[in-house]
């Protein structure tokens, strides 16, 4: 009986810690947009995804984290056996980047509240979608378990990279696209390129 109880809470962590994990990344996407506002905005919206993000990132998916490793060492512990499945070596490896990118986001957090990030809005939407595939993959791990169709999953994982690169770059071009509208339309209100 225990065994469903640490599983129900072991999901309950994973969905909190992924809530996180999902946001996080597309608050930094904003974040670096502020940079592109003029002041007093700037300074207003960048101070405002500060404390977003230190929030979310202390208050839901640190603890979500531990919620989900402290419930899967209880699940290992009460059926050691388990440690023996290749399924399970595989997830784990991917827990790893999985906790890494955790950190990683500390450090850029830390970053951008200091001013000192370089990455762009669009790179940002790249690293955004890192726990996705791993997300895909852990669940697909720990449903099939040694079951895993493997070919099924990296042509999966491919296309999914193909998708995310066509989004990502149609709405840069859209970004430019509605730029260069704003800036055309704010010559014409100030009459520049007019002859009357
Ligand atoms: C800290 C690393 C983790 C370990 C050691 C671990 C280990 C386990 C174990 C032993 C089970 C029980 C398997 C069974 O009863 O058949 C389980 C279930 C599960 N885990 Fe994890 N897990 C970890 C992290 C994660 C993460 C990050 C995710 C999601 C992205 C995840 C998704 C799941 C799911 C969906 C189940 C339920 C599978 C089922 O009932 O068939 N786990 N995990």
């Amino acid at each position: 009986m225990n065994y469903f109880w640490f599983k129900a809470f072991h999901i309950v962590g994973i969905v909190a810690w992924f809530a996180g994990l999902f946001y996080l990344p597309r608050l930094f996407v904003y974040h670096a947009e502020a940079y592109e506002q003029p002041e007093p905005a700037q300074s207003i919206l960048k101070n405002q995804y500060q404390i977003m993000e230190k929030r979310l990132y202390s208050i839901i998916m640190t603890p979500a984290m531990l919620l989900t490793v402290a419930m899967a060492i209880a699940l290992i512990t009460t059926e050691p056996e388990v440690l023996r499945e290749p399924w399970l070596h595989a997830k784990l490896a991917l827990v790893v980047l999985l906790i890494g990118y955790h950190h990683y986001c500390k450090r850029l957090m830390k970053k951008l509240a200091a001013d000192e990030c370089k990455m762009t809005s669009q790179q940002f939407r790249w690293f955004n979608e890192f726990p996705t595939i791993l997300f895909i993959l852990v669940v697909m791990l720990a449903v099939f378990k040694n079951n895993l169709p493997t070919d099924i999953a990296a042509y999966g994982v491919v296309g999914l990279l193909i998708a995310f690169a066509a989004a990502i770059q149609l709405y840069a071009r859209k970004r430019r696209l509605d730029r260069e509208r704003a800036l055309s339309a704010d010559l014409s209100d100030a009459g520049v390129g007019s002859s009357t």
